[in-house]
């Protein structure tokens, strides 16, 4: 029976957190209780993603009166709102959170008046990868947990502007072949995939740790001619392999879903990059700092990787903005520093490999 050794053998979250809060005998279990109903609200988005066509969550949200549009300015898919409710609703009612904040609101979230308020903040992309709903392509949540002001007031923007260092916690669900939970409380990250016999997630990959040299980067090439030179040269000197100075043949991939990425990321090593361009200059970045750099980077750095703007480490970052975007880049260590390297570095004016030359396939 596949799940008898996960039920005997392995740690469930559970227990996983409540032998992690023995290093804090003051606490409250406040923290591990909020914990688990994230983990509870990604089972439920785990179950709607999982029915697809059949559930009836595919497509455009409100479709028939054209659409909804979220503060970013992107058409919401309904499991991007059946998401954000989920996560509202399995966790707004147990007094651990001051407030919360989503790629799906414009504003902060304030709990409601008959809930009892508590000292955390939650902060979530309800689902990322959007692209890929309707593709059956992996997507996932990400999160990330910072503690709130002691008033017991409104929560406001304000509240929200803290560094990644701060971050209390950080972790995401990615809903693949199969459901993992990969988090990180402070000390290492931790992945557990969710036994669908039990409904537990099981602690399967502990201490995860990425390696610091990899041949494998990610990044979105229809975007290479807004790129800065930095990254262009970056992205040059993989592509020309054994013969580059590199003198290595890299490989690439491109989910469209980072928090995918990420996880292949942790689970062998390689290299993210959605780096700030020129395409559109409202936007310093496609991704968004507090809900998908943050704890995304959390994840990196305590695994042994890196997360950076490609100018400075993530979690240094003093957000300015709820919906604040950024440029990310993250994976294993070397590499990150070496982009960073490239951006100190006084920049070439044109890369001299092939395909962004003067003179190349790609130019007259
Ligand atoms: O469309 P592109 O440029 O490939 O961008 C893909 C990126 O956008 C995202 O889907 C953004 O997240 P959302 O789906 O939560 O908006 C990332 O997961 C992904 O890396
Ligand atoms: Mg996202
Ligand atoms: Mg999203």
């Amino acid at each position: 029976m596949p799940h008898t050794k996960s039920v005997t053998h392995r740690s469930t979250l559970t227990q996983f957190l409540i032998e992690e809060r023995r290093r804090f005998p003051d606490a409250s279990g406040d923290f591990n209780a909020l914990i688990l109903d994230v983990a509870i609200a990604c089972k439920a988005i785990a179950r709607a993603v999982a029915f697809g066509e059949l559930g009836g969550v595919m497509g455009n949200h409100d479709a028939e009166s054209g659409g909804s549009i979220n503060v970013q300015g992107e058409t919401q898919k309904k499991l991007d709102v059946l998401s954000n409710q989920v996560f509202i609703q399995r966790t707004e009612w147990a007094g651990h959170l001051a407030g919360m904040a989503s790629e799906e609101m414009d504003l902060p979230y304030q709990i409601p008046a008959q809930y009892p308020r508590g000292k955390y903040l939650l902060v979530f992309d309800p689902l990322d990868g959007s692209s890929n709903i309707d593709v059956n392509v992996s997507v996932g949540s990400i999160f990330s947990i910072l503690r709130g002001p002691d008033s017991g007031a409104d929560v406001c923007e304000a509240d929200f502007m803290q560094s990644g260092a701060k971050q209390v916690a950080a972790g995401y669900a990615l809903y693949g072949p199969t459901t993992m939970l990969v988090l990180s409380v402070g000390n290492g990250v931790n992945g557990f995939t969710l036994d669908p016999n039990l409904g537990e997630f099981m602690l399967t990959h502990p201490k995860l740790q990425i390696p610091e040299d990899t041949q494998e980067f990610a990044i979105n090439a229809s975007n290479s001619r807004f790129w800065e030179a930095p990254v262009k040269r970056y992205v040059d000197e993989c592509l020309a392999g054994k013969t580059g100075p590199r003198a290595k043949d890299f490989n690439m991939r491109w989910i469209a879903s980072m928090v995918a990425e990420a996880h292949r990321i942790l689970m062998r090593g390689g290299v993210f990059l959605y780096p700030r361009d020129t395409k559109d200059t409202s936007k310093p970045g496609r991704l968004r700092l507090l809900y998908e750099a943050n704890p995304i980077g959390m994840l990196m750095e305590q695994a042994g990787g890196r997360a950076s703007t490609g100018e400075m480490p993530m979690m240094g970052v003093q957000p300015t903005s709820l919906h604040q975007r950024i440029g990310l880049v993250f994976g294993s260590k070397n590499e990150v520093e070496r982009i960073e390297r490239y951006h100190a570095e006084p920049q070439q004016k044109e890369s001299n490999t092939p395909l962004f030359a003067e003179r190349s396939l790609f130019r007259d």
